[in-house]
């Protein structure tokens, strides 16, 4: 029996040294980011430095692409094609595992355990009725993140972390969003407001007002991130390509303000956060919906492209304008994701922000733009490994904060 591993939940609270890697890959299903973190704690446990020792992105091939989005949508997916993914995408995950300590130079012995996202196909923070114990039925919230960390384990040799989202929802939670814990570890400030804005397939904002507590922190998915601008490439070339690259196809276009206003008054923009969004509202189905719609309008599929570029930043902006600012006074909002490389889109943000609110990246904070979440979710890892909760309820809705995470030893 395997049980070499069992003191070792001691021995890393003990450490002052603690190297974690992050796994993260998320909604856009570009593929896995792996951060190899460094964490210093004092003699108490508390965290004294967090630095990133590297970085690596595997990206997928458009052949499991195909499968993900193919499992993403109830029309298309399989049980059996899903059960056969919950396994296989863990050998990506291993494999960005080998090829991260590779490139670190650290041996892999040196490594304390492998925190992991897995991949989202279906996050339903509504509740939906179920068949009860007792008959009649109950509303039950659901999420479902595929990739089995057993694999991942017996592929690295590494202790793992996974199935992060389900303690919060199992307490009442939306399940989301995490990362939100570990931005307030890196990018609270004593003295000024911050934003942290992710664009990823999704867009969500972290809230950080000046020298806030746990309980002032707030986030919120503002909607879609690349998600829609992705999907409408996706379908216009057939797969071939599957974003705008730079933003330039967009930059050639020309947002139709009308189409923009139409797809603005939805009912996810209005909600009060807490809330949070997915590919299940603003996958493949939404984006053929806003071609048809461009279609109508004689767009051609730069204008579209502008149009879902310029919907994508009023999304986050106004969600700023609506349910921020009214309440916290904010002095910079700190990019970060895949589509801070879109640089029609960050134009866009840039200037329709309110005066007094810096645009600036997490990079020029250190934490590089397409490393933050798999760094969060490095640090949530650790958080968990130390015995603290690790979620922070004002955020995901929950009754209480939870350790979350299953340890596969
Ligand atoms: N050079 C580039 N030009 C334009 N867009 C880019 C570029 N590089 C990446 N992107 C965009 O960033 C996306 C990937 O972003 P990221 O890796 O942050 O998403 P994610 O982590 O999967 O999503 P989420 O944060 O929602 O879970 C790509 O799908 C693409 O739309
Ligand atoms: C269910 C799910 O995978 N949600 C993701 C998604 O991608 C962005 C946004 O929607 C965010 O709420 C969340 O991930 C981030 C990493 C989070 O929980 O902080």
């Amino acid at each position: 029996m395997d049980t070499g591993s069992y003191p070792m939940w001691e021995q890393y609270r003990l450490k002052r040294e603690h190297y974690i890697i992050g796994l993260m890959s998320g909604t856009s299903l570009d593929g896995t980011d792996a951060a190899l973190v460094r964490i210093l704690t004092d003699d108490s446990g508390a965290l004294q430095k967090i630095d990133l020792v590297d970085f690596v992105c595997v990206p997928y091939s458009n052949e499991l692409r195909e499968v993900l989005i193919r499992l993403c949508s109830p029309e298309t997916a399989r049980v059996d094609e899903l059960t056969a993914a919950h396994f296989g995408v863990s050998e990506w995950y291993a494999h960005s595992v080998r090829e991260l300590i590779q490139s670190s130079g650290i041996p892999s012995g040196q490594v304390d355990a492998i925190s992991m996202h897995g991949q989202t196909v279906w996050h339903a923070p509504i509740a939906s009725a179920f068949p009860g114990p007792t008959g009649g039925s109950l509303p039950v919230v659901s999420t479902l993140q595929i990739g089995e960390c057993a694999v991942v384990r017996e592929r690295t040799g590494l202790p793992v972390i996974g199935n992060l989202r389900a303690r919060d929802m199992a307490a009442g939670g939306e399940g989301g969003a995490l990362t939100p814990y570990a931005d307030a570890l890196m990018f609270r400030s004593p003295t000024e407001g911050r934003l942290v804005q992710n664009i990823g397939g999704i867009g969500n904002v972290t809230v950080l007002p000046a020298a806030s507590s746990a309980e002032g922190i707030s986030a919120f998915d503002t909607g879609p991130g690349n998600m829609v601008m992705d999907a409408i490439v996706r379908q216009a070339t057939g797969g071939r390509q599957h974003y705008d690259p730079n933003g330039s196809m967009a930059a050639q276009g020309t947002f139709d303000q009308g189409l923009v206003d139409l797809c603005l008054d939805d009912d996810y923009f209005k909600r009060l956060p807490p809330k949070s969004t997915g590919r299940e509202v603003y996958g493949e189905a939404y984006a053929a919906r806003l071609m048809e719609m461009a279609d109508t309008r004689s767009l051609s599929l730069e204008d579209t492209l502008a149009t879902a570029t310029c919907l994508t930043a009023e999304t986050i902006v106004r969600a700023v304008e609506d349910f921020v600012l009214p309440k916290v006074q904010i002095s910079a909002m700190l990019a970060c994701g895949g589509g801070t490389s879109n640089a029609t889109l960050m134009e866009m943000i840039r200037q329709r922000l309110p005066e007094g609110i810096r645009l600036e990246r997490t990079a020029d904070y250190g934490i590089p733009d397409d490393a933050r979440e798999a760094i969060g979710f490095a640090l949530l890892g650790h958080e968990a490994l130390m015995g603290r909760t690790n979620t922070l309820p004002a955020v995901t809705g929950a009754k209480h904060a939870v350790i979350s995470g299953n340890l596969t030893l």
